[in-house]
């Protein structure tokens, strides 16, 4: 995906700071060659080689119309979490069969938007939610497939804030006799919800799969005691997303076979142990699929010296394009695109330019000499970046690009000043 020429580094056959020149900066710069190979890898780690499965798409990690087209066309399904997302999906004509509803908190206008769209399924967060589900199906006179989130109880090895899966959350239904069970038995006895299975997502950039193989664990017997209590044998199982990237050489992730192949050998055992049809199998993986196909760029402006403690270099945007910094302590890898493998000798914090003390992007890193007006490439940003850019400081939300090969297409605008402020009176 990356190569360097005359000190020059390119994203497949495009020199960054011809993009930078193009386009402006702050910049959002996806290759989709390598968009296409993490769906690929998906297609053989997991589609290809089990039947009756599928993989959505978690969109809030790039949530575009560019984005739905490809899945589309790639087979791919799509996991939205809001009325927006579900609104970008039905913009783009993404088939109403490929898309699954996920949130803690979905409003009606949202249930009923998917409703009249006529979504696949709703991943149901908690007792409330169905209750409320079936009096809208009610009133519309539709159906809905719906798949329980469950919350295992299990502690992820990753930054606590991307930690889903533990008792203490906001996210899913609890593990409690009393609240699930009936919750189970009124999913399957409804006329107006078809009750499908169960789901779990158990936390983000995760670099082993024991939390996913503890989720299971949880899920395998919930499945036997369904059947036990009501005779019921689920027909599906979402195992969620959470497959890790790299960002830095601190990062050491896990091939995706090395998630799916034991999750579904002790699936399959176990279904053929307890003569239970294996149920239909998906995923949906956000960050996996795009996170390393995207690259940021920012020109550098003021470089301040404090002589004895450090340099900052000020780059033109900064936790309005990217708040995982901010948000989450989130590590980067970044260098100069013009003097690209010139030699390292000055160590540098990357600023960002919001009112912040803690707007830094990037702390202690090693570039060559650096001047006003070099373009800074920051790597790992295709996830979580662009889709939670804001307005903080009235910076303008930068504009996207997508690479194919040798050539470009912006596939979003920059944010105009008017667009800012036209809501507002
Ligand atoms: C329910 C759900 N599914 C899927 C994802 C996608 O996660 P990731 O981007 O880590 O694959 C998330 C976000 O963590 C999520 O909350
Ligand atoms: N936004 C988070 C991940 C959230 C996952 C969604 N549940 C991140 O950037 O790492």
């Amino acid at each position: 995906m990356f190569n360097i020429k005359n000190h020059e580094l390119y994203i497949d056959q495009v020199a960054v700071t011809s993009l930078a020149k193009k386009y402006g900066t702050p910049l959002y710069v996806y290759s989709e060659n390598k968009i296409i190979e993490q769906l690929d890898t998906i297609k053989s780690a997991f589609l290809d080689k089990y039947p009756d499965t599928h993989a959505a798409f978690a969109c809030k990690a790039f949530c575009t119309k560019y984005m739905c087209r490809l899945l589309e066309k790639e087979g791919f399904w799509l996991d939205v979490v809001s009325g927006g997302e579900l609104y970008t999906a039905i913009k783009s004509d993404f088939p109403a069969d490929r898309i699954e509803f996920n949130g803690n908190n979905k409003s009606d206008e949202e249930l009923i938007m998917a409703l009249d769209y006529g979504i696949n399924r709703f991943v149901v967060d908690n007792a409330s939610e169905l209750y409320h589900l079936e009096k809208l199906c009610i009133d519309k006179s539709v159906k809905a497939n719906v798949l329980f989130r469950i919350t295992p109880e299990v502690s992820a090895n990753t930054h606590d804030f991307i930690s889903t899966g533990k008792k203490d959350s906001k996210f899913g239904i609890p593990l409690d006799d009393a609240i699930l069970y009936p919750l189970i038995e009124a999913a399957i006895k409804s006329d107006v919800v078809h009750f499908l299975g169960f789901h779990f997502h158990v936390g983000s950039q995760l670099h082993e799969s024991n939390t996913h193989l503890s989720a299971l664990e949880v899920i395998l017997k919930l499945i036997l005691n369904t059947k036990e209590r009501f005779n019921y044998t689920i027909s599906d199982f979402n195992l969620g997303g959470g497959f890790g990237i790299k960002y830095t050489d601190a990062d050491h992730p896990i091939a995706l076979t090395e998630f799916i192949k034991p999750l579904m050998h002790r699936l399959d055992t176990f279904c053929a142990s307890h003569e239970i049809k294996r149920p239909h199998v998906s995923m949906e993986p956000g960050r996996y699929i795009v996170g390393e196909a995207g690259i940021q760029l920012y020109t550098i402006g003021n470089i301040k010296v404090i002589p004895e403690v450090k340099t900052y270099a000020s780059i033109d945007g900064g936790m309005t394009d990217n708040v995982r910094p901010g948000l989450y302590g989130a590590k980067y890898h970044a260098l100069i695109a013009n003097k690209a493998d010139l030699e390292k000798d000055t160590l540098l914090d990357i600023s960002g330019k919001c009112c912040e003390s803690t707007d830094i992007l990037i702390k202690g890193l090693s570039v060559p000499s650096p001047e006003r007006g070099d373009i800074l490439t920051v790597f790992s940003t295709g996830a979580y970046g662009y889709s939670m850019a804001n307005n903080y400081n009235k910076l303008q939300i930068p504009a996207v690009v997508v690479v194919k090969a040798d050539e470009h297409e912006l596939i979003v605008r920059r944010q105009s000043y008017d667009e800012m402020i036209e809501r507002e009176v």
